[in-house]
């Protein structure tokens, strides 16, 4: 267990006894986990066991019907998802939704921040107000699309992408605002097993340069070979917490996965 309830500043991030109901259904019921800093943190369960709404939860995109979300011991439970990003959480979305008419860069740029945590765009789209920092966030755009493969493809729309460009699209535009943590959605979910073994590698270097993950995926094989310590999710709760070889033969969590315990 994370049980650290002595040292809570000791968290990067932190969920506290989280509850999330839709109408009268708990999706998230009671969870609480700690993402340490440095480390790739696995989130995983069967489908429907509150993974996705976890992420919602600690980016801001929901408010909890109850429980705490902490970043660095700092309350962030009722703040706006902008200021959350302004704190270095950034998300990935289980499936990108990029501006389809907005060229590959547009859409990286979209994830710039003003210092005060505001979105650069709009003064992008501004004819002949091009200034310093906005000329600083091009280049910044351009250095993550050849990060992750995309440059020949600056300046065509973004619904040309693929599905798993798409995906290297939006790590690009989270990037972009150079979060401490990322919150990754099934990076994997749909990739080809070229690309797959891409990402892996980009987000071992990531990671090698100091970035946070917690990366929910249902592909074990990668999650294996990424997180030192996953965390399993059932019926909205925390079910297990371990290594990856330890957590896969774990009884409790292969009857969750069959389905047996439903
Ligand atoms: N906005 C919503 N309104 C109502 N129910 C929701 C909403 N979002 C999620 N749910 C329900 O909450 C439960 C948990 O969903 P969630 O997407 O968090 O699961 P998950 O573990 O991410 O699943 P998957 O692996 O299939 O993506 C599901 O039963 C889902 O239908």
């Amino acid at each position: 267990m994370t049980g650290t309830a002595a040292h809570p500043t000791d968290a990067l991030l932190a969920a506290k006894e989280v509850v999330m109901h839709f109408g009268g259904m708990r999706a998230v019921d009671g969870m609480s986990l700690e993402l340490r800093r440095g480390e790739i943190l696995g989130l995983i369960g069967p489908n429907g066991a509150g993974k996705t709404t976890m992420f919602n939860l600690i980016a801001g995109s929901l408010r909890p019907s109850a429980g705490q979300i902490l970043a660095g011991g700092a309350d962030i439970t009722r703040e706006a998802p902008e200021r959350r990003i302004g704190r270095g959480i950034g998300r990935t979305f289980q499936i990108p939704r990029p501006f389809a008419e907005m060229t590959v860069l547009e859409n990286v740029l979209t994830g710039a921040q003003h210092q005060t945590g505001e979105n650069m765009l709009a003064n992008f789209l501004q004819p002949g107000r091009v200034s310093r920092e906005e000329h600083a966030a091009v280049d910044k755009a351009q250095g993550l699309l050849d990060f992750l493969t995309l440059s020949h493809l600056a300046n065509e729309p973004a619904r040309v992408l693929s599905g798993g460009q798409r995906k290297l699209l939006e790590l690009a535009r989270v990037l972009m605002a150079d979060p401490k943590v990322i919150l990754l959605d099934e990076p994997a979910a749909g990739v080809n097993p070229a690309l797959l073994e891409f990402i892996i590698a980009r987000i071992l270097d990531l990671n090698a340069r100091g970035t946070t993950i917690l990366l929910i995926e249902h592909n074990m094989d990668m999650v294996a070979r990424l997180c030192g310590r996953i965390i399993v999710m059932a019926q909205g709760k925390l079910l297990r917490e371990g290594k990856p070889d330890e957590v896969a033969r774990d009884p409790a969590v292969i009857e969750a996965y069959l389905g047996v315990a439903a």
